[in-house]
Formats: C-alpha cells, sequence, structure tokens
C-alpha cells in the first residue's frame, strides 16, 4: 500500500471559466504536519473543499489512502477519515465540553439519546483523555459558552480528533488567539501529529515557523513551490508574489529578512 495518504493529481477547478485551482500537484506522507501558505485567493479554501469533496474536480484526481474520491459524497468521505475544522468553532454552547466530546464520539446517535445515556467506561476514558489533550480537563463540566475562543477551537479541535479521522485538515486555527493561545495551539497539534496526518492553513508567519516541518505554497491556484519555512521564506518566487512586484525591481533581494517582514506585513493586514 502507498505511504501517501493524499495524492492530488493535475487538478483543476474552474469556476464559469475562472480556474481556482490550476493544474495542481500535491502529496503527503501518512503521518505528515503539512502546513499551506498563500496570499489571498491563492486557492487554499477550494483545496480544502476538494479534498472534502464539498467541490468537486473540473479535471484531475484527488486520492485519499490510495482510494479516487471522485466518486464519493462529502459524507462518505468524511466516514473514510477526513475531518475538517472551519475557522469558526461550531461547537454546542449550552453544553459542556464533555458533553460536546460525548456527541463527537456518537455522531450517529443525536444528542438527546447521547445526553441521557450514561457512556461506556472505555468511552469515558476516551473523552477524559481528550480533555487533558486539549488542555480543558479543568473546565470539562461548565457552559461552553463560558469557554474563550480559544478554549472553543480547542474543543472543536478534540471534537474532531474524537471521531478518529486519519486525516484533519485545519483552517486558520489561530486566528484571533492571543499569543499565548496561538503558542498552546501550536503545541496541540504537534502532539496530535503524533498520531495523525494534518494539513494547516494558516496565515500567521510565527505560528507556522513554530509547527512547520514541511510548507507548501499556493498562487493562483498552484503550487508554487515546498520546502523548510526557511526555504520557502528565502525562495525568490515567494518573495515575489508577497511583496507584489519582481525581484529586479525592488531591492528586497538584497535583505532575505525582507521576506520575513514582508510576509509578515502581509499576513497582518489579512
Ligand atoms: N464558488 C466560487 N465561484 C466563483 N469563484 C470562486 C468560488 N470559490 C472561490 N472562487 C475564487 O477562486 C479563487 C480562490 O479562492 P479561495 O477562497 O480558494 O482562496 P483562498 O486562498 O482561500 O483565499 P483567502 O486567503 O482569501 O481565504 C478566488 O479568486 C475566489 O474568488
Amino acid at each position: 500500500m502507498s505511504d501517501k495518504i493524499l495524492e492530488i493529481e493535475n487538478l483543476t477547478v474552474s469556476f464559469d471559466g475562472f480556474k481556482a485551482l490550476n493544474n495542481l500537484n500535491f502529496s503527503m506522507d501518512t503521518g505528515e504536519l503539512r502546513v499551506i501558505i498563500g496570499p489571498n485567493g491563492a486557492g487554499k479554501t477550494t483545496f480544502l473543499d476538494i479534498i472534502t469533496g464539498k467541490t468537486k474536480p473540473t479535471e484531475g484526481q484527488v486520492r485519499f489512502k490510495g482510494r479516487n474520491l471522485r466518486s464519493y459524497s462529502e459524507h462518505q468521505i468524511a466516514q473514510m477519515g477526513i475531518g475538517r475544522k472551519f475557522q469558526t468553532p461550531r461547537v454546542y454552547l449550552n453544553l459542556s465540553p464533555r458533553e460536546n466530546l460525548e456527541i463527537a464520539c456518537n455522531p450517529h446517535k443525536g444528542v438527546f439519546p447521547t445526553l441521557f445515556k450514561r457512556p461506556p467506561s472505555a468511552e469515558r476514558r476516551t473523552i477524559a483523555g481528550l480533555l487533558e489533550t486539549i488542555g480543558l480537563i479543568h473546565k470539562a463540566d461548565m457552559k461552553a459558552n463560558l469557554l474563550s475562543h480559544g478554549e472553543k477551537q480547542w474543543l472543536e479541535i478534540g471534537m474532531l480528533v474524537a471521531q478518529s479521522p486519519d486525516l484533519l485538515l485545519v483552517d486558520e486555527p489561530v486566528a484571533g488567539l492571543t499569543d499565548e493561545e496561538t503558542e498552546r495551539t501550536g503545541e496541540l497539534l504537534l502532539s496530535l501529529a503524533e498520531s495523525h496526518s494534518i494539513i494547516v492553513i494558516e496565515h500567521d508567519m510565527e505560528f507556522v515557523r513554530q509547527i512547520a516541518r514541511q510548507v507548501t505554497v499556493l498562487h493562483q491556484g498552484s503550487v508554487l513551490c515546498e520546502g523548510t519555512i526557511d526555504e520557502v521564506q528565502s525562495d525568490p518566487q515567494v518573495i515575489e508574489v508577497y511583496l507584489g512586484q519582481p525581484l529586479h525591481d525592488t531591492d528586497a533581494h538584497s535583505d532575505h529578512q525582507t521576506l520575513q517582514t514582508a510576509i509578515e506585513g502581509v499576513t497582518a493586514i489579512q
């Protein structure tokens, strides 16, 4: 069996002739944590929509654990083991973190049967472990609406993990978080990466530097370059894309630190 969890070949997605993704090729190994960056409109959200089956390719194919996803619905793809965390937390605010996790463990039973029946002991242990992992063990039984924005994000990540996905897709997990929450989110993703394959889309370059081993840069619907964060940040094409002007027209190439500043400048205003 392939050790690639995800393989994307010659993928094009057209919206009324506009190519949001354009002949994109991408692959990642099982167990990898990959960070995807790219300027506004680069195609990052469309890329996630394709993997989850929300949008279907116009051309090309997506293979997950060797299986072509084309003929599967969004729901079937989720059941095959792809979980997605959206930017805004989607948790039950009038339930506790523990109850939210119980529901996530039993997505087919529904809210009421789950809440009125005591979960089996193995499931209680799983939930206690998840509460520990996401740092909410001491807030396990308070209403989720009393949690901070960061804590709600962690709870939703926990709910995703409760469904045992093989591949986690995480869209801008630190938008709106404090510096401390951002760092703790990085630690959480790094600990989850020990047992999951994860794709993170993020603009915050300091956070990318904290978690990234391998970074993919998207631009105009294609992969512009891939490498470590240092390789990517010193790539002339990436500098050009983020600065929005050709290198030979600027002094930027004389100072590679500029890219860091440029990218941070761009990301700071997004
Ligand atoms: N349903 C759609 N119909 C038409 N155009 C679309 C549609 N969805 C996305 N696009 C266009 O495709 C391009 C890529 O959009 P996408 O949202 O994937 O980019 P992005 O990298 O996620 O951007 P951002 O960082 O701003 O969220 C954009 O130009 C967008 O306007």
